[in-house]
């Protein structure tokens, strides 16, 4: 890893949302989990959630680009399992549903952590998913059309959040452990080189505060060399 690259990384770890999360409750398509995650990465989104019908458990990285490397997915058999791992930090469910009982999308805080759940292409979120949320939200359609693609409706979801949490000033500092920093740092972007350097003894150097290495120029010469 060069000093640049680590330098990128840590500009995007510095902008990681970690109350901010997404919850996919069946969405089967893989371009449309890929599209979701790459939106959601392109936010500061860290974790996101998946709810898979039966066994189909296909995420494909496609259309995603890369970015399934930088956010995690954890994945669940009932929908009320994934809720209950939101709410265990603490986050509002907002359930995005076309419906007569659904707010306007605009009107929900999402400076709060929040887990927003998207539903299934073609039937929607759940009566399961309903009951447990705080919020229902729909986003506004006047045309023909009854509803958006699901990755789109996410993509709305998402930078209406963003666009609170910036103006909140939510961007501005690093709201990630020192430990996961490191993780993410040595794992999550090069998981091959990340192996290299373990073979070869190289220790993932200390972080500071900061999340700026404590190291010396034989660990950055060491870390050049690995492959
Ligand atoms: C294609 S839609 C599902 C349509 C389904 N027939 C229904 O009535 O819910 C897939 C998902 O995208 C999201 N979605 C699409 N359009 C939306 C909108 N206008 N407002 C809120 N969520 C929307 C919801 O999460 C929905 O479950």
């Amino acid at each position: 890893m060069s000093p640049e690259r680590f330098k990128r990384i840590n500009e995007m770890l510095n902008l990681r949302q970690p109350d901010l999360t997404v919850v996919m409750e069946n969405v089967h398509k893989s371009h449309n989990v890929s599209a979701v995650i790459r939106t959601a990465d392109a936010v500061g989104v860290h974790k996101m959630h998946a709810v898979w019908e039966s066994s189909k458990r296909k995420m494909s990285a496609g259309l995603a680009l890369g970015s399934q490397n930088w956010v995690g997915v954890s994945h669940y058999d009932q929908v009320a399992d994934a809720i209950k791992a939101v709410r265990q930090q603490g986050m509002q469910v907002v359930v995005t549903n076309l419906s007569e009982q659904a707010i306007d999308f605009r009107d929900v805080d999402y400076t709060q952590p929040t887990a927003i759940l998207m539903g299934q292409e073609k039937h929607g979120v759940t009566e399961e998913a309903l009951a447990l949320a705080d919020h229902q939200v729909m986003i506004p359609m006047v045309g023909m059309a009854q509803s958006l693609n699901v990755s789109v409706a996410a993509a709305v979801m998402l930078y209406e959040a963003q666009r609170q949490r910036q103006a909140a000033g939510r961007y501005g500092h690093n709201q990630l452990d020192i430990a996961e920093r490191q993780r993410i740092l040595f794992e999550g972007g090069h998981p091959i080189y990340a192996k290299a350097c373990r073979r070869k003894g190289i220790d993932y150097p200390e972080l500071d505060e900061a999340g700026q290495i404590v190291a010396g120029d034989d660990w950055w010469q060491a870390m050049r060399t690995a492959k």
